[in-house]
């Protein structure tokens, strides 16, 4: 593996027991719930890659598997070539140990409120990435290097903001000192999870351009979640970065931002570019809905085949029982997307149309899945 990658997962799966009680182990009826599903992205250096998809697709779950916060349950995660599990176990010849590693993987978490202590003030919050990355620095330079960061970030005047208590901070100025926090750590890449969907519509922007800003001053990767295309496009189309699409647990439709939303491939990357007025795409106007259903079918039992067949506009019989890989899009290994619509000759063209059908059908337990 290519130690160019900060982070590079490979077949990643994260399956939960949705029911982990001890009774309903002992009678062996627990849900598997599949939160992440084969997925394989690698993230190079100063890198930006948006994350998209409904509530429940498994966005959160793959970011902290990215850093290393959620062992997979199958599938490889590296950091610069060296397997973050085996790190942690002690596995073979551990190159970098996990405690570096940990420290260049960190997140802006969804709630910045609940990760700050709330008994601590700002200074005494942000002293102690320093202390654990820079220990030879003094008290003096430590406050400079604080008042400094707080200054970037438009928390002026730094004494002020330095000396209060997060129930004295708004939800913005809490998102940014959680921003300078995992700056201070001199990351590789940042987890941002939903970093900005708590603020009001007119700070969102503001708080998108500022980390676009430090990415680029800072030379940090970010994985950027949001469940808004609207968003997701905006930070990585100003970083020129890159878009995923998830589905139910699986990255059906990755690629550079422009050409993702230009020449979208997956029927799911439609609907949602469709649905988001302000991008003003060139998609065409689908002629019926652009979803056969509305409703998000259940994680604990997802749809056979494609997962997406059951609301796809396009789906056909073979959809229903095998699953498409990821394939390059017109050749382009930079562009994937997970349908068999990209495969000129594959079976999928000869096969009839799915007509709507009853909702129970969507959750046959016992259709092939290849
Ligand atoms: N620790 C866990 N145990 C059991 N199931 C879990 C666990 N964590 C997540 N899940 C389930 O995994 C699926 C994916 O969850 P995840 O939080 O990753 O999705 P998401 O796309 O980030 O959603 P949201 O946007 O609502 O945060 C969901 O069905 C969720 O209920």
């Amino acid at each position: 593996m290519s130690n160019d990658h900060v982070v590079a997962l490979e077949n990643v799966e994260v399956h939960f027991e949705s029911d982990s009680s001890m009774l309903s182990r002992l009678r062996g009826d627990t849900d598997i719930v599949k939160a992440v599903d084969d997925v394989s992205l690698s993230i190079p250096e100063n890198d930006v890659v948006a994350l998209v998809g409904e509530s429940g697709c498994g966005k959160t779950t793959l970011g902290k598997t990215a850093i290393g916060v959620q062992r997979p349950t199958a599938g490889t995660v590296s950091y610069r070539g060296q397997d973050i599990w085996k790190a942690k176990d002690g596995e073979g010849t551990v190159e970098i140990p996990f405690d570096e590693i940990r420290q260049s993987l960190q997140i802006i978490p969804q709630d910045p409120g609940a990760s700050l202590n709330p008994n601590k003030t700002v200074q005494h919050s942000l002293e102690a990435p320093l202390k654990l990355r820079k220990p030879e620095m003094d008290a003096f330079d430590r406050r400079e290097r604080i008042y400094e960061m707080l200054e970037r970030v438009g928390m002026s005047p730094p004494e002020d903001y330095a000396k209060r208590f997060p129930h004295q901070l708004s939800g913005g100025e809490k998102q940014r000192v959680a921003l300078i926090r995992a700056l201070l750590m001199n990351p590789d890449l940042i987890l941002a999870d939903e970093a900005v969907s708590a603020l009001d519509v007119s700070l969102r922007i503001d708080m998108m351009d500022l980390m676009l800003e430090l990415q680029g001053q800072f030379n940090t990767s970010f994985l950027f979640i949001s469940h808004n295309l609207s968003n997701a496009s905006y930070v990585a189309g100003k970083s020129d970065g890159r878009i995923g699409i998830m589905y139910l647990g699986e990255l059906v439709e990755l690629g550079p931002i422009d050409e993702v939303l230009e020449n979208p491939k997956h029927p799911y990357t439609k609907a949602l570019v469709w649905a988001t007025p302000n991008l003003d795409p060139d998609v065409d106007e689908p002629d019926g809905s652009p979803l056969r259903k509305i409703d998000v079918p259940d994680p604990r039992n997802p749809p056979s085949g494609c997962r997406f067949h059951t609301r796809c506009p396009k789906a056909r019989e073979a959809c229903k029982h095998s699953a498409p890989d990821a394939v390059p899009v017109d050749g382009d290994d930079d562009h994937t997307v997970t349908c068999f619509r990209e495969l000129d000759t594959h079976e999928y063209w000869d096969s009839p149309e799915l007509t709507d059908e009853p909702d129970d059908t969507a959750r046959l337990e016992n259709e092939p899945t290849q």
